[in-house]
């Protein structure tokens, strides 16, 4: 298939400052003009030393409009680079924007199988790699392509033998550069590949370093980290050291252009078609011709850069979407229906399609309380998630209330949904708009109720600001079922007629588990209700148990009913006893 042109790509993120754009590569074309202007004022003080009799007031004029030239070309490049800098952030966020609206639109499981480091190294470090070329490319490209045609038309207007002569170091130095260009693009391949593989490596460091630490790892004996520093060192300096020499030699001769127009304005001069006001002024513009060229050289690199950083923006662009309907439907009732549903994760490389749950039928009635049981790896978890359509299923349906959930909004549907993760994630803002992200426009007072009902109160209240503090701050300081209640508080406000709840396994300490099952009671009154369940004490009560096994249903019932047929339960129902009388009995032994 043909790649979409990143350019194409870039400019389809401009609409909102094509104005601004294109004033801006007025102004630098105006600039390039002005700043040509000198070049030809001191031409014509030249001639006048030379060829005439110089006075002041023609010394004076020329200056003037030397001056003149001067500040245009620096006003107008000013307001280019100013105009090129507010569209390059324009775009700059238009693509964050995009980005950020797409993984909204995205399945969540697709976003959540990318590394983070790679979507925040995308998000944050390419886009903005994107600014400085883009604020610059305008306005320098423009005048450093310009400014060079400019001057090589005002030689070839004084004398075109001399505009040929100034152009030798080109072709000698073009011939370099192009050797040298031959494999750049796999370099920088190579180059981006390298840095891409830093850049996880780094990120996997920082966010395992507590697990590195515990098993004591320093970054010398963290193999994977130093290998992977130590092989970027090696791939750039390689890199370097393969075109230094080309580098050197095209910097050196490229900038030598009186190589040629020294000769032959010398030999011009002698057969007497070159005058010697025409010869400086020569040899003055052809130094001003390479010089912006070697500049536009700079830019060779940092094209090729935008052109890395757009083609990864737009692989996350490119994300497929979630079917997405934007009519609202109302609801006859709450009831949460999977119809003959499969569905599968993809192939994991070349390995062998696995089905993480076939033909599943299950239906949970509205306000009742179902859990889903099983072996590790069952499935339950899916369930939870294809309901909350974290997933789309790939084969079969979920409807809630009779609707498919295709058809219901996705806003609707994260409003109809609460669903209470094992871990917690708190945003980096007060706890009180922590649990306030629940329902946006709660009172102070609805805020304080839910964490309450939630068993928070306390806890906040103990701490220094109290609702408050900073939730990143008070992360560090809050246990886990702390968090949890925060989260449960959240749900609370949030107020969704379905509730998925996927038991935390840890917390299981008596007296936090008394207060986060109070806190479940609060949030689930009245609900259609869904818990993942790893502690079979926790649902004994529920309405049905649904005993799944390797992506199928095995048995379903009330506790009474699967304790008489459902041999995986029972034994479940015998580990979990056992595992109870063990800890008391240990605990026993230790009193003793
Ligand atoms: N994000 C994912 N990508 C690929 N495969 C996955 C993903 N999540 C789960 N699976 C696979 O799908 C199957 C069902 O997993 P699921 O998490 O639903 O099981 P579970 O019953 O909730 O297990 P547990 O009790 O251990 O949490 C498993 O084989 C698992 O390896």
């Amino acid at each position: 298939m043909k790649q979409k042109s990143w350019v194409k790509t870039l400019f389809s993120f401009a609409s909102r400052c094509k104005g601004k754009i294109t004033i801006s590569v007025i102004c630098a074309i105006i600039s390039v003009a002005g700043g040509i202007v000198p070049y030809f004022g001191v031409y014509k003080i030249i001639c006048l030393f030379i060829d005439e009799t110089p006075t002041l007031d023609k010394i004076i004029f020329w200056s003037i409009i030397s001056i003149a030239g001067y500040l245009v070309q620096v006003l107008f490049y000013g307001i280019s680079t100013t105009l090129s800098h507010i569209s390059a952030y324009t775009i700059l966020e238009s693509i964050r924007l995009k980005i950020a609206d797409k993984l909204m639109k995205a399945p969540l499981g697709t976003v959540l199988n990318e590394q983070i480091g790679n979507l925040k190294n995308i998000i944050v470090d390419r886009v903005e790699a994107i600014e400085i070329p883009l604020a610059h490319a305008i306005p320098e490209l423009i005048s450093n392509l310009l400014l060079p045609i400019g001057v090589f038309i005002f030689l070839c207007m004084i004398d075109w033998r001399m505009a040929l002569a100034s152009m030798i170091t080109i072709p000698i130095a073009g011939i370099v550069l192009k050797r040298m260009m031959k494999t750049f693009s796999k370099q920088y391949d190579d180059y981006m590949k390298a840095n891409n593989h830093i850049n996880s490596v780094i990120v996997e460091y920082v966010e395992g370093i507590e697990v590195i630490k515990a098993f004591n790892q320093s970054t010398s004996s963290y193999e994977k980290f130093t290998k992977s520093v130590d092989s970027f060192k090696g791939y750039t300096l390689g890199w370097f050291r393969s075109t230094w020499k080309s580098l050197n030699f095209v910097g050196a001769v490229l900038p030598s252009t009186m190589l040629g127009t020294l000769p032959v304005g010398i030999l011009l001069y002698l057969n007497g078609s070159l005058t010697p006001s025409e010869f400086t002024i020569c040899l003055i513009l052809s130094m001003g011709i390479v010089s912006p060229l070697m500049k536009f050289s700079i830019f060779v690199n940092d094209i090729k850069s935008m052109e890395y950083s757009v083609r990864d923006a737009d692989m996350l662009l490119t994300l497929p979407e979630l079917s997405i309907k934007k009519e609202p439907v109302s609801f006859k009732n709450y009831a949460i229906q999977l119809e003959n549903v499969s569905f599968s994760y993809g192939r994991v490389d070349d390995t062998e399609e696995k089905m993480a749950l076939s033909n599943v039928d299950i239906s949970i009635p509205e306000g009742s309380f179902s859990a889903l049981v099983g072996s590790s790896g069952g499935g339950k978890s899916t369930v939870a998630r294809l309901i909350a359509r974290f997933w789309d299923v790939n084969e079969g349906c979920i409807k809630i209330g009779g609707i498919n959930i295709k058809d219901i909004p996705l806003n609707q549907l994260g409003n109809t949904i609460t669903y209470v993760a094992q871990d917690n994630f708190l945003f980096n803002c007060s706890l009180m708009e922590n649990i306030r992200l629940g329902k946006p426009k709660a009172s102070d007072e609805e805020v304080f109720a839910a964490a309450k009902a939630a068993c928070c109160d306390e806890f906040i209240s103990k701490l220094e600001d109290g609702y408050n503090t900073n939730a990143g701050a008070a992360g560090k300081c809050l246990s886990g079922g702390e968090k949890q209640r925060i989260s449960i508080a959240r749900a609370i406000l949030k107020d969704a007629p379905i509730v998925i709840l996927d038991e935390a396994t840890a917390f299981t300490d008596p007296e936090n588990e008394h207060k986060i099952q109070k806190s479940i009671a609060a949030l689930t009154k009245g609900k259609t209700l869904l818990v993942i369940a790893h502690r079979l004490s926790t649902i004994k009560d529920a309405d049905q148990i649904i005993v799944m096994e390797k992506g199928n249903i095995v048995s379903n019932g009330k506790q009474g009913e699967l304790l008489k047929s459902c041999p995986l339960y029972i034994n479940m129902w015998n580990a979990h006893i056992n595992s109870k009388s063990w800890t008391v009995s240990t605990k026993r032994k230790k009193e003793a």
